[in-house]
C-alpha cells in the first residue's frame, strides 16, 4: 500500500474503475408500513430519479430503516406502492422478491458472511455467473475499493472501516441500479469517517446508480446528496437541494435540524417582522405572532446594533463560538467570529442580517 502523504488518508484504488450500472428510477407512492399498532412510515412519496443521489436524513427511529426496508423488499408495505423504473415492484398486487430487483444494500452493521471469506463475500450476490467468472468481478470490486489484498481473510481479520469497504464492493459487484445505504458511516471514527465517505461517494458517481443513503447527521446529508429528504415520525418534512433544506427550510423543525438556531420572539406587521434584535421581511406571513430563526452565522457583530457582552467563547479553530448576552433578550444569541476577535467579557454590539432571517408563525412552535 502507498504510504500516505502527511494528513491524506489513500485513495482506495484506481478511480473510475468501479463498473457502470444503468441507473434506474426509484419511486415511493404514497407509501404507509405500520409494525402492529406503531405507523413507521406515513403516506410517503419519494421519486428519485435515475443516477441521483438522495440521502435520507432524520431523527432515529423516524422510518428511513424501514423505507429502505420496503424498497428492498425485505418488508412489504401496508400500503401504497414501489416502483423501478415506473414499473411496480410492490403494490397489492405485485410483489417482487428483494433478488429480482436489481437493488443494492449496505446494511447498518455491514451483515458480512463471517463464515465466507472476502472474495466469497463480495461474489456472494453474483449468482447469475459461474463461478470463476463471479470470483474475478469480486476482485475487481475489491481492487477498486483497495482491498484485493485482502481477499482471503475473513470478515473478523479486518478493520470496521475496512468492513465497510467489503460491504460496498459487494453491493456494487452486481452492478445494481439502485443502490440503498444504512448509516454506511456511523461506525467509523470521526477522522476515517471523512476519507471513507469521499471515496464512497466517488464510487457511488462511477457506478451512476441510483443512490439512497440514510443518515441522522445533516452535514453528512449536505456532503453527500443532490437532494436531501428530511423525514420526522415518518413523514417526509421537506426534500430539496442541500442548500434550499439549509437556507430555505420550510418549517421551524427543519431549520432546528441543521445547525444550533437562535430563536427570536417576533410579531408581524404589514409584511414586516419585529424583534428585540432587529427587523426582517416577514416572507409574507400574516399579521400576528411569529419566531426569528437565526444561525449563529446570521448574527453580526460590531457596528450598529442592541448592546450585548461575550459570557462564554469556545475555540473551534478557525473561527469562535459565542455566546452572547444581549440587553432585552431572555437567552444569550449564539454566534460564530473569527477565533480571538471577541474574548470573553468584551463588551459588543449585536444584530443579524436580514437576509439570512428564517421567519416562522408562533404557532408551529
Ligand atoms: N421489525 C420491527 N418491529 C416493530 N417495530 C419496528 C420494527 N422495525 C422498526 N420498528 C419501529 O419502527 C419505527 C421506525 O424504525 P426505523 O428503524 O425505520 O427508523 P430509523 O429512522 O431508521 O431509525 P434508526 O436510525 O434508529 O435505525 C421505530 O419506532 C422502530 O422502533
Amino acid at each position: 500500500m502507498n504510504t500516505p502523504a502527511k494528513g491524506v488518508w489513500p485513495r482506495w484504488g484506481q478511480r473510475g474503475t468501479a463498473g457502470p450500472a444503468i441507473p434506474a428510477r426509484l419511486t415511493f407512492d404514497h407509501i404507509t408500513h405500520a409494525y402492529g399498532t406503531l405507523t413507521a412510515v406515513s403516506d410517503l412519496s419519494l421519486d428519485v430519479a435515475p443516477g441521483e443521489i438522495v440521502a435520507l436524513l432524520g431523527r432515529s427511529g423516524c422510518g428511513k430503516t424501514t423505507l429502505l426496508r420496503v424498497a428492498a423488499g425485505i418488508e412489504r408495505q401496508s400500503a401504497g406502492r414501489v416502483l423501478l423504473d415506473r414499473e411496480e415492484v410492490a403494490s397489492a398486487k405485485v410483489f417482487r422478491q428483494p433478488e429480482e430487483r436489481g437493488i443494492g444494500y449496505v446494511f447498518q452493521d455491514y451483515a458480512l458472511f463471517p463464515h465466507l471469506s472476502v472474495q466469497d463475500n463480495v461474489a456472494f450476490g453474483l449468482k447469475n455467473m459461474a463461478r470463476a467468472e463471479a470470483r474475478e468481478v469480486a476482485l475487481r470490486a475489491l481492487e477498486r475499493v483497495g482491498l484485493r489484498h485482502h481477499a482471503g481473510d475473513y470478515p473478523h481479520e479486518l478493520s470496521g472501516g475496512e468492513q465497510q469497504r467489503v460491504a460496498l464492493a459487494r453491493a456494487i459487484a452486481p452492478r445494481p441500479g439502485v443502490l440503498l445505504m444504512d448509516e454506511p458511516f456511523s461506525g467509523l471514527d470521526r477522522r476515517l469517517r471523512d476519507s471513507v465517505r469521499e471515496e464512497t461517494l466517488a464510487v457511488l458517481r462511477e457506478t451512476g446508480a441510483t443512490s439512497l443513503i440514510v443518515t441522522h447527521d445533516p452535514e453528512e446529508a449536505m456532503r453527500m446528496a443532490d437532494r436531501i429528504a428530511l423525514m420526522d415520525k415518518g413523514s417526509l418534512i421537506q426534500i430539496g437541494p442541500p442548500q434550499e433544506l439549509y437556507r430555505r427550510p420550510k418549517t421551524l423543525f427543519a431549520a432546528r435540524f441543521f445547525s444550533e438556531i437562535n430563536e427570536l420572539d417576533g410579531v408581524v406587521k404589514s409584511g414586516v417582522v419585529e424583534t428585540a434584535l432587529g427587523r426582517a421581511a416577514a416572507g409574507g406571513w400574516p399579521d400576528g405572532p411569529a419566531v426569528v430563526a437565526l444561525r449563529p452565522s446570521a448574527i453580526l457583530l460590531g457596528g450598529p446594533g442592541r448592546d450585548g457582552r461575550i459570557m462564554g467563547s469556545r475555540f473551534l479553530g478557525d473561527t469562535d463560538h459565542l455566546e452572547i448576552a444581549v440587553q432585552g433578550l431572555d437567552s444569550p444569541i449564539l454566534a460564530r467570529a473569527q477565533a480571538g476577535a471577541w474574548p470573553e467579557g468584551s463588551a459588543v454590539r449585536v444584530r443579524f442580517d436580514e437576509a439570512q432571517a428564517l421567519v416562522f408563525p408562533a404557532a408551529e412552535t
